[in-house]
Parts: C-alpha cells; structure tokens; sequence
C-alpha cells in the first residue's frame, strides 16, 4: 500500500479509532458510575468548574487533572458541553471552563422518567464484555452461545443467579415499556380499536398490559409469561396475569402483542410461537392479528445511527442468545413460514417498528 495516498491515511485512522473507540463506551459507564450528570443538574447554576465538580464527586483533589481529561472526552463525545465563565475569585476577568448537561446527559440523570442508566450499565457489565471477548473462541467450539463460552452457563441462569445485574436491566426494560405504551394508546391506537381481548406474551409484569386495559376498558388483556414472572401479581377488572410456556397451547385471543419477543430466539423456534399465535387467535373466531413490536434492520435507511444501532443490537443478540434482528425480508420469510396471510410494517420514530400481521 501506498503511505502518500489519501486511501492508505482513510484507513489507517480508521482502523485506529475503531481501536479505540471503547474509550467513549468506557467514558460514558464512568460518567453513570461516578453521578456527574447528577451532580451538575444538583447545582444552582447548572454548569460547575472542574474544582466544584471535584469537590461535589467527591473525588481526591490528586486526581482533579485527570477528571479534566475525562470530561474533555466526554465533551468531545458530546456527552457534555463546556464554556467559559467568569472565575469567582477572580477580579480582573479571567475565565474558567464549567461542564453543562446536553440533551444525550439528560438521560443519564436519575429523576428523568426516560433515563438510560440501566441500559448503559447493563450493556457495559463485565459479564457483558467477556460474551463479546470470547466471540472468536464460541466459532470455533460448540457452546450453543458466546455467552455460555464465557460464563459455562446460558443468559438465563447467569441473570438468574446474579439477581442485582438482572434487576437494573429488568428496570431499564420496564421504563422503556412505560414509553411505548404511551404511545400505542396514543399515536398507534387505531392498532387497537375494536379488539376485544389481547394477550401480552412475554410481557413481564405487565406495564403494557396496564395501560392497554386502562385506555380500552372493554378490552380484556392477559399477560402470559413464564409462571415465577407473574406469580403473585394482581388481576384487576379488565387485566389478568396467567402463567405459562409460548412453546406449549395459549389461551384463546382477538390480538397477541410480542414486545421485544421474536429476536430472542431462532427462526424454528419463532415460527412455533407464530403459529401458536395463529391456532389462539383462529379459536376466537374470524379476524385478529398480530402485534409485533422488533428492530426491522435498515428500516431507517438514511439514518446511520439507527442503523447503526439494529445492526450492534444484532449482533448482541448473536452472542446472548444465538438470535437475531431481522430485515423486513426475513421478517416477510418467518411470517410466511408460520401461515399467516399478511403484514404491514410502521417504523416507529427510534430503532424499532411495530408489525401488524393477519392471520
Ligand atoms: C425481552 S423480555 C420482554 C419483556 C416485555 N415484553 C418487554 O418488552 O419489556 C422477554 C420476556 O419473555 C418471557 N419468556 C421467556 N421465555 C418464555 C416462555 N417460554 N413462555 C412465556 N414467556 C417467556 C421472559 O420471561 C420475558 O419476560
Ligand atoms: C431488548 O434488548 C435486549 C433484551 C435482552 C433480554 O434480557 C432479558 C433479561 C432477563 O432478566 C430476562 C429476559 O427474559 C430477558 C430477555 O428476554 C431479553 O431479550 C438482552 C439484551 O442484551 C443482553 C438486549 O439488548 C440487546
């Protein structure tokens, strides 16, 4: 390869930052860790000097530089803001640099309804990482996932047994539920209208559920999921909990939502649970449908970042549970292969799309 040439320097720097570029990951984990965005948003005046901000972390005054040196990172990042302002001890108008929150570190406060903190956390566990670490050893061995390869046991009973890294991220999904609820009773409501029963598979403990039975009360919602979910959880007048397996027969339905469902599993197991979804919803009698709620990858075609985000998603999916995201074609092949008639696709406004599916 020729050094002079614009194409060898194009590659070069690529290859090194992509090198690097868990610093920003790294960064961002630290900045949650240590409570900065919190302590910025906590002060009067909403932007701090690096001795407040110091002094407020409670970090050892030793390592003041070196927290300048994240925040620089971060800032780059455009994580945080900077700007000058007048030094308080300082009568003849020198400045110095305070660290503002941006729109991205408003969501890693703690009191914003739509933080990300559990997904940043969870994402960057340890446990996490070493999935990703062995990713090369899981080719060439016969462990049915990455994450079996670096933990000898699967997702389930890792999270199972390590309760409080299952808790943050059972959180996280729990508040993302909040936020597509609202919107399902809002902007997607016509999806609903007119049902009158739906069953939530896989839908925890039932934010969804909740709201659906709140915004339709004439419509009967069921969350079906696996018996030590919904134990000892309350059914109310037009909500009921009913613990179960996907895998085996499901109760008789007008519409099954699967939120965050299909991309846990393969395509032979998610053509099972469609066509359990099809015999529930045929023994209710003519019509119903299917609402999925799933990355469709390259939906936002012509916007980077998300697609971006579908294609690393992906490939979390690969490593936890040799899974996947799926295109709007594979979507189209496992809808097919499971008997239904028909499907339409509404990219909603993030990485994700609601698929309405006709038996
Ligand atoms: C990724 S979570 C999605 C939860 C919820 N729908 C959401 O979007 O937040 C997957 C859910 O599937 C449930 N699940 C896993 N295997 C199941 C099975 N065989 N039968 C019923 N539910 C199951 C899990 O307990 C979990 O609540
Ligand atoms: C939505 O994106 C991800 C989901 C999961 C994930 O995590 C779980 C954690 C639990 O304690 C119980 C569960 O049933 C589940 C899931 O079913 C499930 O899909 C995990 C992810 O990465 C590790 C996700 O992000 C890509």
């Amino acid at each position: 390869m020729d050094l002079q040439t614009a194409e060898f320097r194009e590659a070069q720097a690529k290859i090194w930052s992509q090198a690097f570029s868990f610093a920003n990951c790294a960064a961002l984990k630290c900045a949650v860790k240590l409570g900065i965005a919190d302590a910025i948003d906590n002060h009067d005046k909403k932007a701090l000097t690096l001795s407040e901000l110091t002094e407020e972390l409670s970090i050892k005054p030793s390592k003041s530089p070196f927290l300048q040196r994240l925040m620089r990172q971060l800032v780059n990042a455009g994580f945080f803001t900077e700007a000058k302002q007048l030094r308080d001890d300082n009568k003849d108008g020198r400045t110095t640099t305070a660290y503002a929150l941006t729109p991205v570190s408003r969501l890693l406060l703690k009191n914003e309804q739509w933080n990300l903190r559990g997904i940043v956390l969870t994402m960057l566990d340890p446990a996490e990482l070493k999935a990703w670490s062995v990713l090369n050893d899981w080719f060439k061995n016969d462990d049915p996932t990455a994450f079996q390869t670096a933990h000898e046991k699967n997702y389930w009973d890792y999270t199972a047994e390590n309760t409080q890294h299952c808790q943050i991220f059972e959180d996280a999904m729990a508040n993302d539920s909040v936020l597509v609820s609202k919107l399902l009773v809002t902007e997607y409501k016509f999806l609903f209208e007119g049902l009158t029963s739906l069953i939530d598979l896989g839908g925890s403990t039932g934010t969804i559920a909740k709201a659906l039975a709140k915004s339709f009360p004439n419509l009967k919602c069921t969350v079906f999921d696996l018996p030590h979910v919904v134990a000892n959880l309350e059914s109310t007048k037009n909500l009921e909990f009913v613990g179960g397996d996907m895998f085996e027969k499901l109760p008789p339905s007008n519409a099954i939502l699967l939120k965050w469902i299909l991309h846990d599993w393969n395509d032979e197991d998610c053509v099972k649970i469609l066509k359990n979804c099809k015999k529930a919803i045929q023994e209710k009698g003519n019509g119903g449908k299917v609402i999925i709620i799933d990355t469709v990858v390259y939906s936002q075609k012509n916007e980077k970042e998300l697609v971006d985000l579908q294609i690393s998603m992906d490939m979390a999916m690969v490593i936890n549970f040799a899974a996947k995201e799926r295109t709007e074609e594979e979507w189209e092949h496992l809808i097919r292969e499971a008997g239904f008639s028909g499907h339409k696709i509404f990219p909603m406004y993030d990485f994700r799309s609601i698929i309405e599916v006709y038996p």
